[in-house]
């Protein structure tokens, strides 16, 4: 794993944005469709409006969310409707974008579904994370209800979580899911994040999820 220290947050939203599009266009040159995972939050909005004007082919490109909230894409915390607001414009709104939301559903109920509809694009190509300071990533929260489940290497691609400390249930992928991605981003900003992606380095992958998925990947780090 590279730890990469930016100048500041603009640069390194600059870096990952290239950095991602770069591993993109490499994964495009040997396969016939990339996967691309992004996460939710705040971090990730910039990284998307820096790539979705970058030239690449993204009608083979298939974008994916690392995690849902459970509620409808029209809901303010809604992963999708962040990932359509900000990444699906511009260039990058030719890409094929798969929502994980749907009406009606539980997360329990839709991850079987899910899961089947995503093995045939799995590994995931190039991989977005963010990281609380929690040290959860994507929705796998330490100790919530689901996420042993979902770090278990056995457990399914998609998984339903219910951190009792987030306003509705998640889905999320799988911890092996996530570790098997061929090329993964993690960005943090600020120091406490900092502190405590340093601090799961020595900690079990149940107290530390991040820990779990990051190995061979790229930290890029701003204050
Ligand atoms: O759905 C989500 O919220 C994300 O997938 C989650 O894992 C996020 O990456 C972290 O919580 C960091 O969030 P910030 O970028 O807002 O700090």
């Amino acid at each position: 794993m590279i730890f990469k220290e930016n100048a500041d947050r603009d640069m390194a939203i600059m870096n990952v944005a290239h950095a991602i599009t770069s591993d993109l266009r490499k994964c495009l040159l040997q396969h016939e469709v990339a996967s691309f995972a992004v996460p939710g939050g705040t971090t990730p909005g910039p990284i998307f409006d820096a790539m979705s004007s970058v030239e690449i082919d993204w009608a083979r490109v298939h974008v994916m969310l690392t995690d849902e909230r459970w509620v409808p894409e029209d809901h303010p915390r809604s992963n999708a409707g962040l990932v359509k607001a900000r990444m699906l414009t511009g260039n990058a709104a030719a890409a094929k974008f798969i929502p994980f939301y749907r009406e009606g559903l539980s997360a329990a109920e839709a991850a079987p579904q899910l899961s089947e509809a995503l093995a045939d694009k799995m590994p995931i190509s190039v991989l977005l994370l963010g990281m609380g300071a929690d040290m959860h990533t994507a929705s796998l929260f330490p100790g919530a209800p689901g996420t042993e489940a979902a770090m278990a290497r056995d457990a399914p691609l998609l998984c339903a979580v219910t951190p009792a400390d987030q306003p509705e249930p998640r889905i999320t992928f799988s911890a092996a899911a996530l570790d098997g991605a061929m090329d993964k981003h993690l960005v943090i900003f600020g120091e406490d994040k900092r502190a405590a992606f340093e601090k799961a380095q020595s900690l079990p992958p149940a107290d530390a999820p991040i820990s779990a998925v990051i190995s061979g990947g790229i930290v890029h780090w701003a204050a």
